[in-house]
């Protein structure tokens, strides 16, 4: 495997790309209101170097969007069921929009009661989960986010692909800092990340997927052709890979990352699950200010040896992109354009 020379660049104002991407979408079959929030949440990811869930995923959203499995135009419902809880019915639309359409009701309730919980069902999860929590930090609030996906890791032990990538978010205030966010996979790795590797003809390293034949291998492409993932740490990502499926898809009434048939979609490529938010306030808590003891544990972690705060890289990659502009192949621009154009 040989991998691929790095393509030229160009550097892309963010509003510029965000804006692309709004008129992309809605040209593409969403709503004007839809196209402008997955504009915002697909730029900002590439903007912060989150590349697998950038504008990589332009084509899966298109091509999930013209094979009818997912309605670019859906009006979420949003159900105020309990004090401390709200269920939205995304109606076969993305998840980001059905959180829009409840996140102020979520803080006002987290505010009201302490906790609260945004269960989402019936909704297409394709980003970056970090967006969906650290705004809640950004307002005081510890957030806690997890989304299902589609059937491609292993469960600890077993033999056919049966969770999702299934990743966890969660974002804490800090007093005088922005927020401590960390966000990943409960497998080894992201599938888009795999996706990326084959795309680039680059290995995977050991102990994280198998072929088709559930022998370990290291070639993204066997992984993706009828092979599977592993769940990062064993069995013990493989039990927070199963939270994942219990929180996001049984609490919420969303399908599990199992239990969704797009055999019917050529094309489909957004996984039409479930998420599940919580949002803490700690100010209803004793003691000293959370976020002081937040940045108490940054510092005792770094006095430890540790040097790199999980975000971190993100929130320099973000400050480096809005100060120069967003890094894009010079390629990729231009498909982007043109589609925006299209
Ligand atoms: N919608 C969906 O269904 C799915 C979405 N995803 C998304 O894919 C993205 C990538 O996930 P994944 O590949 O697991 O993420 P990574 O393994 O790249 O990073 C996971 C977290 O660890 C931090 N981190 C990474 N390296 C270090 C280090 N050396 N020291 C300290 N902290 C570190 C990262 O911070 P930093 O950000 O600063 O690098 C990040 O918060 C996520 O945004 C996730 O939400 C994944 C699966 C499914
Ligand atoms: O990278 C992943 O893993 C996924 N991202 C978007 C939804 C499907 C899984």
């Amino acid at each position: 495997m040989t991998a691929e020379a790095t393509p030229p660049c160009q550097r892309v104002a963010f509003g510029q790309l965000r804006d692309t991407l709004a008129r992309l979408f809605e040209r593409h079959g969403t709503s004007g209101e839809v196209a402008a929030i997955l504009a915002d949440n697909c730029a900002s990811a590439e903007r912060d170097g989150a590349h697998s869930h950038g504008v990589f995923r332009i084509p899966g959203y298109l091509s999930s969007l013209a094979s009818g499995w997912v309605d670019g135009r859906a009006v979420p419902e949003v159900q105020d069921s309990a004090p401390g809880f709200i269920a939205v019915d995304a109606r076969n639309g993305f998840a980001q929009p059905a959180y829009a359409a409840a996140r102020d009701l979520l803080v006002a309730k987290a505010r009201a009661n302490g906790i609260a919980l945004l269960a989402i069902r019936n909704s297409h999860h394709f980003a970056a989960l970090w967006p969906d929590v650290e705004p809640l930090a950004e307002q005081g609030l510890v957030g806690l986010a997890l989304v299902n996906s589609m059937a491609c890791v292993v469960p600890h032990g077993g033999t056919r692909p049966l969770f999702g990538t299934n990743p966890i978010a969660f974002a804490a205030p800090r007093d005088g800092h922005p927020p401590l966010v960390f966000d990943l996979a409960t497998s080894a790795m992201a599938h888009g990340d795999v996706q990326i590797a084959a795309r680039e003809g680059r290995l995977l390293p050991p102990a994280h997927g198998v072929d088709a034949a559930g022998q370990p291998t290291c070639d993204p492409r066997a992984v993706l052709d009828g092979g599977a993932l592993l769940p990062f740490g064993g069995h013990k990502g493989s039990a927070l890979s199963m939270m994942v499926e219990l929180l996001a898809a049984a609490l919420t009434g969303g399908h599990f990352s199992f239990d969704f048939d797009w055999s019917g979609h050529p094309g489909a490529q957004t996984p039409r699950t479930g998420e599940l938010i919580i949002a803490i306030d700690p100010a209803k808590s004793a003691g000293r200010s959370f976020a002081q003891r937040c940045n108490d544990l940054v510092a005792a972690m770094a006095d430890a040896g540790q040097q790199r705060q999980p975000g971190r890289q993100r929130q320099r990659q973000r400050a480096q992109s809005l100060r120069e502009g967003v890094a894009l192949p010079v390629a990729t621009w231009a498909e982007l354009q043109r589609l925006a154009a299209a």
